[in-house]
């Protein structure tokens, strides 16, 4: 792949290239891997940002197509030398069913692989999720923990048992002969919480504060650690991948990664106001103001809500009896895994992030400043 005769030829493929990693994923690629000839843009529902990628000199083919159909997932794929896996149903408010969340993680994720044997695609990056390992349904803490790190990984909720099943399927795939003969390498990115421009649930904290006249309510104990990682470094890890997993096929392939860089380690809320209070925002309470049986009676109230309410209307809240379980439990990543093994060192220093972030914020309409 590297040699000369292929410099600036390559063909990569990101699914879910509109999401808010998969944006990302894409302005980095375009930046950082100079070989690339065609972009290839593969999503849902393709964004109006794709038109200003299209005059630069890299060709940039959006694709608007569904995962869970094979044909097109296949027509794709087709030439591509190297897929970045993306695209997924991020649910854990009970928006969709089980059901579509494993339709689209598991078997998009399988029609996703399918396409690289048949075409002769070599290579290809899976983004999983920390959720793959935990926090578990027995609520362990999982306390900078690296990828070998012993934990029980025992999930219900569809969203990480779709995670941790197209995640099997990914790293199964690896060695598979593809067509030409040669084997597929295949590996997956574990990101934790991802931060950064574009994040959704960072938009609502925000628009909540503000409706809450500048305040948050803290709800979590400040001890609760929870793993983040700037999304600009988890765009440029997928890159770093994508790149030496050639040169590096026996050590890298079938293997999974952490995905992290120098975030502090935090609770959720006091995380969030690194980026909130510069906007105006402030989160009232050294300790949380209810009592935690409170906000368990409440979480399962509103799965109640969301049940009762199904025929009529989507009643989705950020509280449910599983975000709560999550944003209550310690999971943090201290690990070298990626830099031993690639090279990885995060692009943006935690001051960058941060700055970047808040940036974001204060740009959206409204700000409070
Ligand atoms: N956001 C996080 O904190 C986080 C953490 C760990 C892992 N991840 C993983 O990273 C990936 C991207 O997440 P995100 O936060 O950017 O989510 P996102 O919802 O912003 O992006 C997902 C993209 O996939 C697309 N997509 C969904 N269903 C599709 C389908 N059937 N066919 C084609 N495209 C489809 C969506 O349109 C969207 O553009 C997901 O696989 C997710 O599991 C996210
Ligand atoms: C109890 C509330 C009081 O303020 C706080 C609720 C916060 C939750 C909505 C979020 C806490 C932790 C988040 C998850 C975590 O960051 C990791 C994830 C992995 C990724 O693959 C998908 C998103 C998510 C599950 C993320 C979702 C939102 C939280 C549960």
């Amino acid at each position: 792949m590297a040699d000369s005769a292929q410099a600036q030829k390559l063909v990569y493929l990101v699914t879910g290239g509109c999401g808010f990693l998969g944006e990302h994923v894409v302005r980095m690629l375009l930046q950082q891997e100079p070989r690339l000839c065609e972009l290839r843009i593969f999503d849902l529902h393709l964004d109006p940002w794709l038109e200003e990628l299209k005059t630069g000199p890299v060709q940039v083919t959006a694709i608007q197509g569904d995962v869970t159909q094979a044909h097109e997932v296949a027509a794709a794929v087709a030439g591509a030398h190297v897929v970045i896996h993306t695209a997924g149903l991020v649910d854990v408010f009970g928006r969709a069913s089980p059901e579509t969340i494993h339709e689209v993680n598991v078997q998009g994720t399988q029609n996703v692989i399918e396409a690289c044997v048949q075409s002769g695609t070599r290579f290809l990056v899976y983004t999983s999720s920390m959720e793959v390992v935990g926090p578990n349904v027995k609520g362990q803490p999982f306390y900078r923990g690296n990828e070998n790190t012993p934990y029980e990984a025992a999930h219900r909720h569809p969203y990480p048992c779709s995670k941790a099943l197209a995640e099997r399927l990914v790293l199964e795939a690896n060695g598979r002969k593809v067509r030409g003969g040669l084997p597929l390498v295949t590996c997956a990115l574990r990101p934790t919480g991802i931060y950064g421009e574009g994040h959704q649930i960072m938009r609502d904290f925000y628009h909540q504060g503000l409706r809450l006249g500048g305040r948050l309510f803290r709800a979590i104990p400040a001890s609760v650690e929870h793993g983040r990682v700037y999304v600009g470094n988890v765009a440029w890890m997928h890159v770093l991948v994508a790149r030496e997993l050639e040169h590096r096929a026996a050590l890298m392939g079938g293997q999974v990664y952490f995905c992290y860089d120098n975030s502090p380690y935090k609770s959720y809320e006091d995380f969030n106001m690194e980026f909130l209070g510069p906007c105006g925002l402030r989160l009232v309470g050294a300790r949380p103001l209810l009592p935690y049986w409170l906000l368990v009676l409440l979480a399962a109230l509103n799965a109640l809500l969301q049940w009762l309410l199904r025929p009529l209307l989507l009643y989705a809240p950020l509280l449910n009896p599983y975000t709560l379980a999550v944003a209550n439990t310690t999971f943090t990543v201290s690990t070298d895994k990626a830099q031993r093994h690639f090279g990885y060192e995060p692009l943006f220093s935690w001051e960058e992030s941060r700055t970047r972030t808040i940036r974001w914020v204060q740009a959206m309409e409204g700000s409070a400043q």
